[in-house]
């Protein structure tokens, strides 16, 4: 019987893994899943994830349940699954040209059943509130947690409550989460104000909190890492880099290659994280300058709505990540956002602006050649291309903007219509 338990990262409290918090009761730190890993060695070998990764059906058929014991031990009755993950990780000459690499992939987490990353961290986190007999899930959101938590908690049949920053969420995350049936309720103010008001709501009533603060969470979203490293046959690239707002993924990256590593899939040498910010959304930025000395909350703006965080719960987890990693943090214009997911989008691939924001700070790094041109590297795309429709239609609609692929109006007859593609 594999031993696994919930404790602070700050001053190592233990709690029963049937739980239902979010945070340490002693001293408000950060909670985290600890496996059993001696007893996993030389059992979760590269052997048993390829065995397990061709298997179909419940609960092997998931990205994220294949990887139960480095997961979650919840009881198979209590799952909750989509068959998540298992998303493609593409190859692209001419992205990586324009990046000026030589390899570069993109993993593609807008392909997860409601269109970004989080539905790995779902499936866990409403798993583990069925397993414990939760009514009422919650979450603060930009958008996609509110997405997948509405989704997820309707497959379920839990109720489910969110709160949105007021005209700060993209239409096509906001249709989904009223869609799938979360009472959801607009706040005035950013994101971060949100997170704050579900966070009484769920200490003083009780209601289960789904955001990244929740543990299980982000041991759903290591397996982004195990399935891209299995993809790569276990080729470990030089870095993976991925979009950060309240830094989730940043933090469950690093626990999922140090992880990888303590079982001996991967070597010595762990692939660098290098996590990028929009500039109007920066704290973990600023924070990593300043040798992680003085760290100051944002009033966030930025056009990547999704990361549109000025204060980030995970701050300690993806210092401890980056720094695992020897990794770096760098931020990124709008401009430099939008245009690189102009880019995305015309390959074919698309994304979120989000993930344009990944693959504008790719290009960056390059060019401070921080990252070398030889170097592997992996690109996580976090969200899908229909989640912010307005972002698009707003870019290509100003023919000034590089690439603008503007709606061409037609008036009159056939002969004007030939003439109009003849000009095209
Ligand atoms: C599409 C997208 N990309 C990136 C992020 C940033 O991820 P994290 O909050 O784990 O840093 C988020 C959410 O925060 C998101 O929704
Ligand atoms: N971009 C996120 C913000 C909240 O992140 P979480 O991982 O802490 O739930 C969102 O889509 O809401």
């Amino acid at each position: 019987m594999l031993e696994t338990k919930v404790v602070c990262i700050q001053c190592g409290r233990e709690y029963a893994l049937s739980a239902a918090i979010s945070g340490c009761e002693t001293c408000d730190g950060l909670l985290e899943v600890k496996h059993d890993l001696e007893a996993l060695k030389g059992v979760i070998t590269r052997e048993w994830a390829e065995k397990r990764r061709v298997e179909r059906g419940f609960p092997n058929g998931s990205g994220v349940w294949r990887w139960r014991e480095l997961v979650a031990p919840f009881p198979n009755e209590a799952i909750v699954s989509r068959n998540e993950g298992n998303t493609n990780l593409y190859e692209d000459a001419r992205l990586a040209k324009w990046a000026g690499l030589e390899n570069l992939w993109l993993k593609h987490e807008g392909e997860n059943p409601t269109g970004s990353f989080k539905d790995r961290g779902m499936t866990v986190g409403i798993s583990h509130a069925n397993w414990i007999g939760a009514k009422y899930v919650a979450c603060a959101s930009s958008g996609n947690t509110s997405a997948s938590l509405a989704g997820y908690a309707a497959r379920a049949g839990l109720k489910a409550l969110t709160f949105i920053p007021s005209g700060k969420v993209a239409l096509g995350k906001l249709s989904q989460t009223m869609a799938y049936g979360a009472k959801t309720v607009q706040v005035e103010g950013s994101f971060d104000d949100a997170l704050e008001l579900v966070r009484r709501v769920s200490k003083e009533k009780g209601v289960y909190l789904v955001n990244s603060l929740n543990p299980f969470r982000l041991e759903g979203q290591k397996t982004i890492i195990f399935e891209a490293l299995q993809q790569l046959d276990w080729q470990a690239p030089d870095w993976i880099v991925v979009s950060g707002g309240n830094l989730g993924n940043t933090s469950a990256f690093g626990k999922a290659l140090w992880e990888m590593r303590e079982l001996g899939l991967i070597g010595e040498k762990l692939p660098r994280i290098a996590t990028i910010q929009a500039e109007g959304a920066s704290p973990f930025y600023q924070y990593y300058r300043s040798e992680f000395t003085r760290f100051k909350a944002q009033k966030p703006e930025t056009v990547a709505t999704a990361i549109r965080i000025g204060n980030p719960v995970n701050l300690a987890k993806a210092r401890r990540a980056i720094e695992w990693t020897d990794g770096v943090v760098d931020m990124v214009t709008d401009t430099e956002i939008m245009e690189a997911k102009a880019v995305l989008d015309r390959s074919g691939i698309g994304g979120e602006p989000a993930a344009g924001a990944t693959l504008a700070g790719v290009r960056k790094l390059r060019e401070k050649e921080i990252i070398g041109k030889g170097d592997r590297v992996v690109a996580i795309m976090t969200g899908h291309i229909l989640k912010d429709a307005d972002s698009i239609v707003n870019y290509h609609s100003n023919p000034a903007n590089p690439g603008a692929n503007p709606l061409v109006q037609m008036a009159g007859t056939l002969d004007d219509l030939m003439k109009l593609l003849e000009e095209n």
